[in-house]
């Protein structure tokens, strides 16, 4: 059965005006190698921290900033918000289509939150903690070619014609702000859409966002924004010392212009300065060591990289599946071809590079929690390839083959068709991770030992199910198998309404 809402009757749930406190026993281990009696070995002690969590319950009014706002991901988000919004349906082929928010793990998936009368009870997702409407989302950004957003729906051949017609009154009103563009970053084929870029050094772009930002918080009278790349796949940046791997030394390298400082990371300079949260949905490492140091020394929130919306998400699924059964995959071949503007943009060496290593580091936890599959250092053979083929437009075409040693010698070939649509499956994704970032904003805790209330750590792990490499604090583990991500997300908001993990035991009736 499924329920709208619930409300949580424990002693260790307090419903305020402002917040909802809980405390929360968090059931871990710790682990030992001990000699014991000449012998080493492994101890794992079962132990239990007492958390605090405190969850501010007034929604803001939040504003929604888009770097690459009148891409295809940029544009077909904006109209689909609206489209909900406005309750619009619309004419396909097959029949009336009404707008929806499917692909959405907060607005169109459930959890489970026990059983009545033998009977599953389930809630929407969203219902765990009080979190902002997307209907009421006010959306901007900044976009290096000049289209509003109207033609660019129209330009990017994502949404079905009578509702692009329903939507242009909306939309073509909504122009992008110039963006910061450097042509080294991106594929030279993206030159002839930069009409409409930030003059000046590096300092004064960076300037020039915030000041954006402000005039954006100021008209749109939002409470709150969270900034998102939605723009094209950068070449990843070099890694030096003295210009970006301190916070001290990228600010001085800003100073003195220098070119190694790409255009997402002077975003993202630009939004951790101003304390507001910056997302990155491309694979490039936008986030540098200074940038990231300073992100953490400002406490100011940011997560990445690079959505997780198909082929990739459908191998976090597959290969754990594959490990987690003691099926050894020992050979990954996955190819694409997709004809949009992403698509031309990674048709270049350098961009379908940042790409290629998101892609590909994705089994890299699976593999390694196997020892029995796979020897220290031993991975399965994996390729990655993306051609670009214009005629498919946002239509991505993935095509997997999953070859695995099996029992006794044997061998298992799983091959997969996955049509992708880029921006059908991106934008929910978008719209996650922003609303994600918010509530986690919202969110304070406090462990047993500590003094007080803190917020989570900056660098946003909590947002990982959404993106194919999880930005996780320097020295902590990177989980890609997607159930566990899944669980870890809705478990830690279980834990801010006082709700044990969900465990699937479902004891009660064994
Ligand atoms: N399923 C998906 O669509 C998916 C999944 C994972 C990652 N991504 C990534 O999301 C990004 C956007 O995808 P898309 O299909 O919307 O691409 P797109 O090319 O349609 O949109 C990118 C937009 O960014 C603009 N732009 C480029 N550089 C900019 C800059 N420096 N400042 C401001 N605007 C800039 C471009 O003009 C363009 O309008 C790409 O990096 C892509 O790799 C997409
Ligand atoms: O998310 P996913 O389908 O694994 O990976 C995709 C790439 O293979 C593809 O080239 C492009 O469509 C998107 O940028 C996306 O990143």
């Amino acid at each position: 059965m499924f329920i709208e809402g619930f409300k949580v009757d424990s002693p260790n749930v307090k419903y305020t005006e402002e917040e909802i406190q809980s405390v929360y026993s968090y059931e871990t281990t710790e682990l030992l190698h001990e000699n014991r009696n000449g012998v080493y070995q492994w101890i794992v002690k079962p132990k239990t921290v007492k958390y605090e969590f405190r969850t501010e319950t007034r929604v803001p009014k939040l504003g929604v900033l888009l770097v690459g706002w009148g891409g295809n991901n940029g544009s077909t988000l904006t109209a689909g918000v609206i489209a909900n919004r406005e309750g619009i349906s619309w004419a396909t082929k097959d029949k009336i289509q009404q707008a929806n928010y499917f692909g959405s793990l907060t607005q169109a998936s459930s959890i489970r939150v026990g059983s009545f009368n033998g009977e599953e009870i389930y809630a929407p997702f969203k219902s765990l903690l009080p979190m902002v409407n997307p209907d009421d989302i006010v959306f901007g950004g900044w976009d290096i070619s000049s289209m509003n957003l109207a033609d660019a729906m129209a330009r990017a051949k994502v949404l079905d014609i009578d509702l692009q017609k329903q939507l242009r009154s909306y939309m073509e009103h909504m122009v992008p702000l110039p963006g910061i563009y450097d042509p080294d970053f991106i594929a030279a084929n993206q030159d002839t859409r930069a009409n409409h870029v930030i003059k000046g050094t590096k300092k004064e772009q960076v300037e020039q966002i915030i000041k954006d930002i402000r005039e954006f918080k100021e008209k749109s009278k939002v409470d709150k924004v969270v900034v998102l790349w939605t723009a094209n796949t950068e070449r990843y940046s070099s890694v030096v010392v003295g210009l970006n791997d301190t916070m001290e030394n990228l600010m001085a390298s800003l100073e003195r212009n220098e070119h190694e400082i790409s255009p997402s990371t002077l975003y993202a300079i630009a939004c951790v300065l101003e304390n507001i949260p910056f997302i990155n949905g491309s694979p490039q490492n936008t986030f540098v060591p200074g940038l990231i140091e300073l992100a953490i020394k400002n406490n100011s929130l940011i997560g990445g990289d690079d959505f997780k919306s198909g082929q990739t998400k459908m191998k976090s699924v597959l290969v754990d599946f594959l490990v987690g059964a003691g099926i050894k995959p020992t050979s990954i071949v996955s190819y694409n071809h997709l004809g949009n503007n992403d698509g031309m943009n990674l048709s270049a060496p350098q961009t379908f590079r940042s790409k290629e290593i998101s892609k590909s580091n994705v089994v890299d936890d699976m593999v390694a929690s196997n020892g029995i599959l796979y020897e220290p250092g031993e991975h399965p053979d994996h390729v990655v390839v993306i051609k670009y083929v214009p005629y498919v437009g946002d239509s991505k075409r993935a095509m997997d083959e999953y070859t695995s040693e099996i029992f006794m010698g044997g061998k298992s070939t799983i091959v997969l068709h996955n049509t992708c649509e880029d921006s059908l499956l991106a934008a929910p994704i978008i719209l996650d991770l922003v609303l994600l970032a918010e509530l986690s904003t919202r969110i304070n805790l406090k462990a047993e030992g500590e003094g007080k209330f803190h917020s989570f750590h900056p660098v946003a792990t909590i947002l990982s199910y959404l993106t194919k490499a999880p930005l996780v604090p320097p020295g902590t583990p990177v989980v890609n198998a997607l159930s566990k991500q899944r669980a870890m997300l809705e478990n830690i908001l279980r834990a801010c309404v006082g709700l044990a993990p969900e465990n699937n035991m479902i004891l009660e009736y064994k």
